[in-house]
C-alpha cells in the first residue's frame, strides 16, 4: 500500500548518498520519527504539537512542526477541502514528513486528516521506509471543540459561511488503534504532552 499517482517523470532513478540515517543519529544523538497527530478542528492538535515540541527542544531533540494551517500558507495554497483536495493535502504532507523523519527530526505533524485511508498510506510510506510512525488521535468531542472555536469557524460553518466543514457537513473518521490516544476534553495538556514523551522514551526514540 502506499499512495498511487499519476507519474509524469519518467527515467528517474534513485540516488543513493554514502551517509546514512544511522550516521545522522549519531551527529544528532537521537533517531528521527513521525509523530501524526489527528483529530477534529479545535480538538488541540497544534496545542500539544507546540508543548510537544518545546518539551523536546528542553531535552536537547530536535523537532519540527507541520501543520495544516501553515503548510496551507505554502506548498499547498493550491489545494481547498474537496475530499479531492484533503487527499492530496495528506499526501504531501505525508512524504515531507517521511523526509523529515529520514533527516533525523521528529516530525510533529498536525493535520485532520479526516480520512483513515490516507493516514494509513502515510504509515505505510514509513513503514516501507523503515521509519517509525506515530499515530496520535486527540480526541475530542465535536461539542467541547465547537464551544472553544478557538477560530470561530465553527460558528461559521454552523451559519452556512463554511460549507464542507469538518464535523459539522463533512466526515472525520476517527482511528482504531492510534499508537498513542490522547483525551484533550479530559485530560491537561501537560498530562498529554507526558504520554507523548513516555511513548517516544519507550519506542527508544528519546533518551529516558
Ligand atoms: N472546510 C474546512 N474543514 C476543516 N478545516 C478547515 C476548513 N476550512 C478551513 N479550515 C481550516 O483548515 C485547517 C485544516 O487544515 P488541514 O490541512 O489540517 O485539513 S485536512 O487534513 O486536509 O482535512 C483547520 O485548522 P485546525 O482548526 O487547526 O484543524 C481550519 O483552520
Ligand atoms: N487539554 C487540552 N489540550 C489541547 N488543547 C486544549 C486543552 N484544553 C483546552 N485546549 C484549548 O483548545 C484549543 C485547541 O486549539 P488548536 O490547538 O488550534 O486545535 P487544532 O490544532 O486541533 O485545530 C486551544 O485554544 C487550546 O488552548
Amino acid at each position: 500500500m502506499g499512495f498511487t499517482v499519476e507519474k509524469k517523470a519518467t527515467n528517474v532513478h534513485w540516488h543513493e548518498g554514502e551517509i546514512k540515517r544511522t550516521d545522522r543519529a549519531a551527529i544528532l544523538g537521537h533517531k528521527g520519527a513521525t509523530l501524526w497527530f489527528t483529530g477534529l478542528s479545535g480538538s488541540g492538535k497544534s496545542t500539544v504539537a507546540v508543548a510537544v515540541e518545546k518539551a523536546l527542544a528542553a531535552r536537547g531533540v530536535l523537532s519540527y512542526r507541520l501543520d495544516g494551517d501553515n503548510v496551507r500558507l505554502g506548498i499547498n495554497a493550491n489545494l481547498g477541502f474537496s475530499a479531492e483536495d484533503r487527499h492530496e493535502n495528506i499526501r504531501r504532507v505525508g512524504e515531507i514528513s517521511k523526509l523529515f523523519a529520514d533527516a533525523g527530526t521528529i516530525v510533529l505533524s498536525s493535520f485532520i486528516s479526516p480520512y483513515i485511508g490516507d493516514r494509513e498510506k502515510v504509515r505505510a510510506i514509513h513503514e516501507q521506509g523503515d521509519l517509525d510512525f506515530f499515530e496520535v488521535f486527540v480526541d475530542c468531542s465535536l461539542e467541547s471543540a465547537e464551544a472553544r472555536d478557538p477560530k470561530g469557524l465553527y460558528k461559521k460553518a454552523r451559519a452556512g459561511e463554511i460549507k464542507g466543514f469538518t464535523g459539522i457537513d463533512d466526515p472525520y473518521e476517527a482511528p482504531g488503534k492510534a499508537e498513542i490516544h490522547l483525551r484533550s476534553d479530559q485530560q491537561s495538556l501537560e498530562e498529554e504532552v507526558e504520554i507523548v514523551l513516555k511513548a517516544l522514551e519507550k519506542a527508544g526514540i528519546i533518551p529516558g
